[in-house]
């Protein structure tokens, strides 16, 4: 055995090098780092100072303070938080007297039109100003999207024609997601009629998640743990990718920064379609060889999964009919129903907690939903009648929209544009309207949040009825625009309007929730609005045992049922 003074001879002769080596790999590692950074900022900044040049120069900019070293390049950093801000300050300034602004966005400039314009904005033709554009370059279609051509993915007809009439067949499955979803997720059951603090975000995330994925991938593989952690993995890598390119790199290289990033998307992509690409697979199988028998096809299911697949059929490409680019397809349409039901329905509930009126609007509903739910079974319909959630959600879309601005178009034509009212809009520049201007700017009541202003009056006529009925919350018009308006007007719409309904009377039946002792914060991101994930609401679940008409009551299996 070595003494210690034999092992301390052994040792020293490498503790030098050892040092010495580990200081040159850490002295490496952070020249590297700082290197890159730098690199990242150079790149950023310069992308930044060539998109400020594709603004119109003659229309003024918001946000910018005079005497100031680069401006514009200031207002466009300043924009990430500020972008409210400089909106609702340049809309006083220039919309008074019906004249465009630029608005700062790190994507890119918006000059954003005077709401007089807005027709005008929609009714021009794709070639001219494109709203695919934006949609590819947000998103990174061209690169990320399922394929197998841009047309093929901006094909959204089984939405607008599929969806949208199979709501009532399809009313039932979501409702019965939405209890079970709601019912694991919202709080610990344990506590049993206990108030408890609850997460308002992470808990509605959670319940969202199934409940749109039940439409896109079915039960139970929606309710399950891997696919939800790979759906979830999937929007947000494929989200940060797009944005990253979209920030930090230049037009002429984002095909060679995608090629090399777009690995880990596809790779996340097919964590989560592996889990139902057998079934998809199945279906074309049974499709193609049940093409001429009859009694095979009548057989078949009546899902989004199928109709996606029997539209790709018609179509009569063989690369359209790929069961891997159909199972693509479907998670792209995953995402699109998880962001935006999530945001909307955590936005409805925080502004109406938030309410000085949150006990009696929450009475209202809850009353609507005893009548209405229990009823479903007999007639998918109902959802209709729920004119108080219906008033409610458009309320909350106009009061406080998921994005500031909208109707958001590139300008294509190499010539560029000119508006009605003579702004010229050279090519590549971005134009849209400030969507939540808009609909604040309708009278005197327009800045308030009145939940229940949708609500039809109970009229003495069917026709004096029919002549005052108020729009509902899919009715889109100058004044209600957080779907968009004209040919690209969210073709969802009527899906997620049902099912925030039925996600909502569910949520006022089940649990009594505490008003908000001060209003919600609500982060401002890039013109985006998201509740703060900080946010603690009490809940309380209503107690069993069907004391009231529409509580809810536990059946012996365990899953929760509505009373009549
Ligand atoms: C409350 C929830 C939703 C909101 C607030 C919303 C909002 C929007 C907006 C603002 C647009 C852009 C319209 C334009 O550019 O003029 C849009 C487009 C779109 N939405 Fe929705 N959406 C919602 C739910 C959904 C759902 C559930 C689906 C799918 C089932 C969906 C599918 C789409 C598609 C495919 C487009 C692109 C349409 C096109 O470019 O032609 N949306 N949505």
């Amino acid at each position: 055995m070595l003494d210690s003074t034999q092992t301390y001879r052994t040792i020293v002769p490498f503790v030098g090098p050892l040092a010495w080596t580990t200081l040159r790999v850490v002295g490496y590692a952070l020249a590297g780092t700082v290197a890159a950074t730098g690199g990242l900022i150079i790149t950023f900044v310069a992308l930044q100072v060539q998109r400020i040049r594709t603004a119109p120069d003659q229309i003024p900019w918001a946000g910018v303070e005079r005497y100031k070293i680069f401006p514009k390049l200031r207002a466009t950093i300043a924009s990430l938080a500020r972008d409210r801000e400089h909106l609702e300050a340049a809309w006083e300034r220039y919309t008074s007297t019906n004249k465009p602004f630029t608005l700062p966005n790190l994507l890119w400039p918006l000059t954003i039109l005077p709401p007089s314009e807005a027709t005008w904005l929609i009714s021009q033709p794709e070639h001219v100003l494109s709203v695919n554009k934006t949609q590819d370059d947000v998103m990174g279609l061209a690169h990320l999207g399922p394929g197998p051509t841009l047309e093929s993915v901006h094909d959204f007809s089984v939405i607008t024609r599929d969806l949208t009439r199979q709501i009532p067949a399809c009313t039932m499955e979501m409702f019965e997601e939405v209890k079970h979803s709601f019912d694991a997720h919202f709080g610990d059951p344990e506590k049993g009629s206990d108030w408890q603090d609850i997460k308002l975000m992470k808990i509605v995330e959670s319940s969202v998640l199934d409940v749109a994925s039940r439409l896109v991938v079915g039960a139970p593989l929606c309710r399950s743990e891997q696919y939800r952690k790979a759906v979830s993995a999937y929007i947000t890598i494929n989200g940060f990718t797009a944005l990253f390119v979209q920030a930090f790199v230049p037009p002429t290289l984002s095909s060679l920064a995608f090629g090399a990033l777009k690995w880990p998307v596809f790779y996340s992509r097919w964590r989560a379609a592996r889990l139902f690409y057998p079934e998809v697979e199945c279906r074309v199988a049974a499709l193609r060889d049940a093409r001429y028998e009859k009694e095979a096809l009548q057989e078949r299911e009546n899902d989004l999964m199928q109709w996606i697949i029997e539209s790709a059929a018609a179509k009569g490409d063989p690369a359209e009919f790929d069961p891997k680019i159909l199972a693509h397809k479907l998670l792209l349409l995953n995402l699109f129903t998880i962001a935006t039901l999530y945001l909307t329905l955590s936005t409805t509930l925080l502004t109406l907690l938030s309410s000085s009126d949150a006990a009696d609007i929450l009475a209202t509903l809850r009353g609507e939903a005893t009548e209405i739910l229990p009823r479903l079974a007999q007639d998918p319909t109902a959802t209709r009648k729920m004119h108080a959630h219906d008033s409610l959600i458009r309320e909350t879309m106009r009061y406080e929209p998921m994005s500031d601005t909208g109707l958001m178009r590139e300008v294509l034509s190499p010539s560029g544009i000119t508006t009605p009212s003579g702004t010229f809009l050279p090519q590549g520049s971005h134009v849209g309207v400030s969507v939540r201007q808009m609909q604040r700017s309708g009278g005197k009541s327009a800045d308030d949040y009145q939940p229940f202003r949708f609500v039809p009056s109970t009229a003495s006529s069917e026709l004096e009825a029919e002549a005052t009925k108020p729009p509902t919350a899919v009715q889109v018009s100058e004044s209600h625009l957080s779907f968009g308006m004209g040919r690209h007007v969210c073709p969802g719409r009527f899906f997620a309007v049902n099912t925030l309904k039925l996600m909502l009377g569910y949520m006022v039946l089940t649990w009594k929730f505490e008003p908000l002792k001060e209003k919600a914060k609500f982060i401002q991101i890039a013109g985006a609005s998201i509740g703060s994930e900080k946010t603690v609401v009490r809940i309380r679940r209503r107690v069993a045992g069907g004391r009231e008409s529409g509580d809810v009551v536990e059946k012996t299996s365990g899953e929760s049922q509505v009373t009549g």
